[in-house]
């Protein structure tokens, strides 16, 4: 977090273009906190594979010293891991990194969109993740330290409170900078009373956590598996779900493929999954085949 906001008090953001997509950004605070986060990481859990969104870790590449986190977080610690997850091996884990979700919106000054994410999965599935959002509140508080919020199936969640959403409207949050006529069609079919467009996957499941939404729908192929882990990981420590736009649940394995081809659909528990899922036609479905 500190990292990115010291390149942005620098000033100089360094954007690429990933690809030839224009809507595929990276800056120097993503391939920063990139090397921290996998850097710190890969020296803590040698066995454990790590993904990051900025591509592989060179363990050749000197990295400042001030960025090697070594510490654990004593608050956590002192929980009892959960009996099901004391007998897994390095080999079962996967962890989904994002080093600053919501590039676009960092560029462009939305800053509270910004998070970066740390998802946890086990034998394929997301059971857990961080996401820290280091603009957190800053329109009112100056200098905010930003916040980190964390979740483990089994264990419970920590660094917010969460809320229940209004039973009086439905309201759906998507994309503000990814969206097509598909996007679209899809929230029209499930006829919300009001649509919040954000960026960031974090941010927008942030949004379900905290009750300011009931549901976030992205019927698009752009989100990637470290977009969606560490947010399903704490949805689910809650007991929300997230899906693909045919309510199926995502592969976390290491072999997968990244793009999450079929679309976001995540729901608190709040909100009944399948029911809404029912709601989005198949003719659109099928413009998201396997
Ligand atoms: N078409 C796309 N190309 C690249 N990244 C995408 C695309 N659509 C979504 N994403 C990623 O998913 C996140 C959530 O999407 P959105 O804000 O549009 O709802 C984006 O911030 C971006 O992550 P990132 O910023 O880490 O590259
Ligand atoms: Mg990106
Ligand atoms: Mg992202
Ligand atoms: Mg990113």
């Amino acid at each position: 977090g500190n990292i990115i906001k010291d390149v942005m008090t620098k000033g100089e953001l360094g954007i690429v273009e990933k690809g030839s997509d224009v809507n595929d950004l990276q800056t120097e605070a993503d391939r920063s906190a990139q090397k921290c986060i996998l850097g710190s990481l890969s020296k803590q859990f040698p066995d454990v594979t790590i993904i990051g969104e900025e591509g592989p870790h060179n363990h050749e590449e000197e990295i400042p010293s001030e960025w090697l986190v070594t510490d654990l977080d004593d608050s956590v610690l002192a929980s009892t891991c959960p009996s099901e997850l004391q007998t897994i091996q390095p080999q079962d884990i996967v962890v989904w990194v994002d080093p600053l979700d919501g590039t676009s919106e960092y560029t462009q000054g939305l800053l509270d969109h910004v998070t970066v994410l740390i998802g946890l999965a086990v034998k394929g599935k997301a059971i857990g993740g961080v996401i820290h959002q280091p603009y957190y509140n800053y329109k009112i508080e100056k200098d905010t330290q930003g916040r980190t919020v964390w979740g483990l199936v089994g264990l419970g969640v920590g660094g917010f409170t969460p809320f229940k959403p209004p039973s009086n409207k439905f309201i759906i949050t998507t994309t503000r900078s990814h969206s097509d006529p598909t996007v679209v069609k899809a929230l029209e079919a499930l006829k919300p009373d009001e649509i919040i467009r954000v960026g960031g996957a974090g941010h927008k499941v942030l949004m379900l956590l905290e009750g300011k939404a009931h549901a976030y729908v992205f019927a698009s192929k752009g989100c990637k598996r470290w977009d969606t882990c560490a947010p399903e990981g704490i949805l689910r420590s809650l007991e929300g779900k997230l899906t693909d736009i045919h309510g199926k649940e995502y592969d976390y394995s290491k072999d997968v493929a990244y793009p999450n081809a079929q679309g976001v659909f995540g729901t608190s528990k709040y909100v009944n999954h399948e029911e809404l899922i029912a709601k989005i036609p198949q003719e659109l479905k099928d413009r998201f085949p396997y």
